[in-house]
């Protein structure tokens, strides 16, 4: 029992990014007005000399901690993990009261390395944990951002949750059409929509299903293509509700559905695998070792629920680059599904190439 989720006391992280002016600061005020949230710490980072957002965010008796020296994403990544620690030790001597920590990025910043800061960071790793990633990306310029910026679809393509924004300002069909597209560069992310953050605060926090007690629809939905599950009911029409298990079968091909897409979306594959057998320590093994060794700097996400032939109970994985989280052993499962699922998300490499290498798993060792 030393790893139950009542003794884990690492704080939850969650990083809250997005385009430029997608609503990054306006779905913040919104999560933190909502009481039944509990406190969080926020630390906000912006280009410049002005703390702007932090102006912007109304007062919540949170508190608010802004660095100002740079982008999260390339300078100041020993400042994050400076920042991180004087808020826990502020935490320990009763100096300050929260519950977990939301970090939000400026809109060019790319989420992965920040990711990766909470994984290989010392300190940060045995006190904190990731909660998720949620990305707002906005329904007017969100389709101009995806083509003119690859940060954009950096950001969308690592998600756990991506917040369609100003939905309030196009057609239902324009919000679908851009759901669409956002699926396809995401399909392991869940999508909802929400005008000015209204409506969603109780599916931001707790994204991850790192954690022993994790329950089998949490886990299914951050491990599998859980495209668009639910959303705030303010006008946008809702998605068709998607089998979270639809684009699993084997190595289908991901949907082709005829929408926009840009050179940038091309740059990013995506591919998932189920597996009706528990899989060979040796093989899994392998089988990652190449994929890190080959292409980790190109890994966005992956993130997978496993079951090896030497254990009974299934273990959750996620992994930033060639960075993983510590795997979580599911301390229940319906014995009678023993399927792995695993799903790849990468930067310039394509979904034949990411299937290829998991059709690794398959294999099994000659007696
Ligand atoms: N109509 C409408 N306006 C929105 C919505 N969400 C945000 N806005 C407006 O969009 C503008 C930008 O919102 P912010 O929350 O500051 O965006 P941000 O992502 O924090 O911006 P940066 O930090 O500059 O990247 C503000 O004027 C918001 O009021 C929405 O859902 N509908």
């Amino acid at each position: 029992m030393t790893d139950s989720k009542a003794n884990d006391i690492r704080v939850p992280v969650t990083i809250l990014t997005g385009f430029l002016g997608a609503g990054k600061t306006t779905l913040l005020n919104a999560i933190l007005n909502d009481a039944s949230n509990g406190r969080a710490a926020v630390i906000v980072n912006e280009f410049g000399e002005e703390g702007l957002d932090h102006d912007l965010i109304e007062e919540s008796g949170d508190e608010i901690t802004l660095m100002q020296s740079g982008c999260l994403c390339c300078s100041v990544r020993g400042d994050l993990s400076k920042t991180i620690m004087l808020l826990l030790s502020r935490r320990a001597y009763k100096q300050l009261e929260f519950e977990r920590i939301v970090i939000e990025t400026t809109g060019l910043a790319d989420p992965g390395p920040i990711l990766q800061t909470l994984l290989v960071d010392r300190h940060l790793a045995k006190t904190t944990k990731m909660d998720g990633v949620v990305t707002v990306a906005d329904a007017v310029n969100g389709p101009a951002t995806l083509d003119a910026q690859f940060e954009a679809v950096s950001q969308a393509a690592t998600a756990d949750l991506i917040v369609v924004s100003k939905t309030d300002l196009v057609s239902p069909s324009e919000v679908t059409a851009f759901e669409d597209r956002l699926s396809r560069l995401n399909p392991a992310a869940q999508i909802v929509h929400s005008v000015k953050g209204q409506g969603i605060s109780d599916k931001i926090y707790g994204l991850s299903a790192l954690t022993p007690d994790a329950k089998t629809s949490d886990v299914l939905a951050w491990t599998s293509d859980a495209k668009a599950t639910a959303s705030a009911p303010l006008g946008a029409t809702q998605p068709a509700k998607a089998d979270p298990l639809a684009n699993l079968s084997g190595f289908a091909s991901t949907k082709s559905t005829p929408v926009a897409s840009s050179m940038h979306d091309d740059r990013i594959g995506s591919a998932s695998i189920v597996l009706d057998d528990p899989i060979p320590d040796v093989v899994f093994d392998r089988w990652l070792d190449t994929l890190i060794s080959l292409r980790g700097p190109d890994v966005l996400r992956i993130k997978g629920i496993v079951f090896l032939e030497s254990v009974d109970l299934p273990f959750v994985f996620h992994g930033v680059q060639h960075v993983f989280d510590p795997p979580v052993q599911l301390k229940e499962w319906s014995k009678e599904d023993r399927r792995s699922r695993i799903v790849v998300i990468a930067r310039d490499l394509s979904q034949p190439e990411i299937q290829a290498s998991l059709e690794m798993l398959k294999m099994r060792e000659k007696a």
